[in-house]
């Protein structure tokens, strides 16, 4: 099996060697720390090693539940935010049909999403959908008190209970600690099925745990080819010389991007059916880097659509951004430009040629000119889009994202920034507990 590639080609031309040299020379240390947990956030290194130690027993287990689902509903909604379903979409989206929904032969319950957002038409409009549908409800949250997946959860569930009457809680799985959580008492009170989500594991680091693995069964895919990408890739990040590791490279290069001025970093994709893979990467980052006045702010594009409208910017706007492109090396479908006879078009001079290598000019063109423009670009070559590439891609993202926080001098396993918002907003509502949040909120709304 073939593995991802990272090309370096148009990025080195940018940074200075010594600089480079200097993370290179660090990297190894890095990714020791990594490997025994002698860095800072080892309480939260479960997922080094999960592709390697994920038992077969677990991945049995979610295949049957899966399978339970797939048997018995028509939606199943994953209730989450965040690392609790970014990275199940992420793969869902990549893998499924791009017109899932108007195929006739899909077996397998549509996947919707919920408690990604506090937004009262949308929920109201989920429950519209989902009023006399026999749907399931995959609830996620490894705190267990998350306010937007329990409002939401809490909201369906009332739904799913007036459809099925005691039956209800067949038709419900919880995700989320083994003890600790609001959650985790109302699944044991209840006796929802449940799996565990490893207390060291992060959020964002935890779609190979039933966190992704669950919702990307019941949508029909391929996890254990998912899992089986991912260990290629962990083997191979364990090489220790900087020439062979890509994730070593990846980190090392960017951070010395970040030093020549280069402070956003633009996911790029030629493929509609990776934009939430962007999704998920940007989470990946902007959690584990962004602190103490620090890191790279990650952004995305979709290409070409993005061209014509992020294009200008992009080629053009202020000098801070560096590009890494997801390049997939073989579409899955096939379709040739045909030859009409007036030509009234013009694009004879097309006829016959794969839309893919229309779509690989845009990018090679695209990559040119914006090298010239002086954007630097990564490119990580995909050789398909499939369940196996992903693994690699997921595990690949997440060690480097491991490593370059390190290099970055910041803990890439907490995220203590996220807490500001909701103290306010508890305050704001007067949740018990927040009395003095809430008076002093409250004096600063009235000034
Ligand atoms: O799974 P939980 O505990 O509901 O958290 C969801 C998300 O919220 C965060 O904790 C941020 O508030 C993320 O790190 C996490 O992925």
């Amino acid at each position: 099996m073939k593995k991802i590639k990272l090309d370096l080609k148009n990025v080195s031309p940018f940074v200075d060697e010594a600089t480079v040299e200097k993370y290179a020379e660090k990297a190894s240390d890095f990714r020791n720390d990594l490997l025994n947990g002698t860095g800072e956030g080892s309480d939260f290194l479960g997922w080094v090693e999960l592709p390697s130690n994920t038992p077969e027993e677990l991945v049995a287990e979610i295949e049957d539940v899966a399978t339970h689902f797939r048997n018995t509903v028509d939606v199943l909604v994953v209730v989450g935010i965040g690392g609790s379903y970014l990275g199940a979409k992420a793969v869902i989206d990549a893998l499924s049909h791009s017109f899932d929904m108007m195929t006739q032969e899909n077996e397998n319950p549509i996947i919707l999403y919920a408690g990604q957002n506090i937004n009262e038409d949308y929920l109201s409009e989920l429950k519209e959908v989902l009023r006399g549908v026999t749907f399931g409800i995959c609830v996620i949250s490894k705190s267990g008190t998350t306010t937007e997946p329990a409002i939401a959860f809490r909201v369906l569930k009332a739904l799913l209970e007036e459809q099925e009457g005691e039956d209800a809680s067949n038709y419900i799985v919880a995700i989320t600690d083994k003890e600790k959580g609001a959650l985790r008492t109302l699944a044991d009170q209840k006796g929802y099925k449940t799996f565990v989500i490893p207390d060291n594991v992060g959020g964002r680091y935890s779609v190979l745990t039933p966190v992704g693995l669950l919702p990307i069964a019941c949508a029909g895919f391929d996890i254990k080819a998912l899992i089986a990408g991912a260990k290629e890739m962990q083997k191979h990040l364990l090489l220790t010389s900087f020439e062979s590791n890509i994730a070593m490279q990846y980190a090392a290069f960017r951070n010395a991007l970040y030093d020549e001025g280069k402070k956003l970093e633009i996911l790029v994709n030629y493929h509609p059916k990776l934009a939430n893979i962007s999704e998920w990467w940007k989470q990946l980052y902007g959690e584990s880097e962004g602190k103490d006045g620090k890191g790279i702010f990650p952004a995305s594009v979709n290409f070409t659509t993005d061209l014509h409208s992020m294009g200008q910017y992009i080629q053009d706007g202020e000098r801070t951004l560096f590009e890494t492109v997801l390049s997939v090396a073989l579409p899955n479908q096939e379709i040739a430009i045909p030859e009409t006879e007036e030509d009234l078009d013009n694009l004879n001079y097309l006829a016959g040629k794969r839309l893919d290598d229309v779509n690989k000019s845009a990018e090679v063109a695209t990559t040119l000119a914006h090298v010239d423009g002086g954007v630097p670009n990564f490119r990580i070559i995909i050789p398909r889009l499939d369940a196996y590439y992903l693994g690699q891609l997921i595990y690949f993202f997440e060690f480097a994202c491991g490593l370059s926080g390190y290099m970055l001098g910041v803990n890439p396993f907490d995220q203590p920034g996220v807490e500001a918002y909701k103290k306010n907003m508890f305050a704001l509502l007067g949740k018990p507990g927040f009395e003095d949040e809430t008076e002093e909120i409250n004096k600063r709304i009235e000034e």
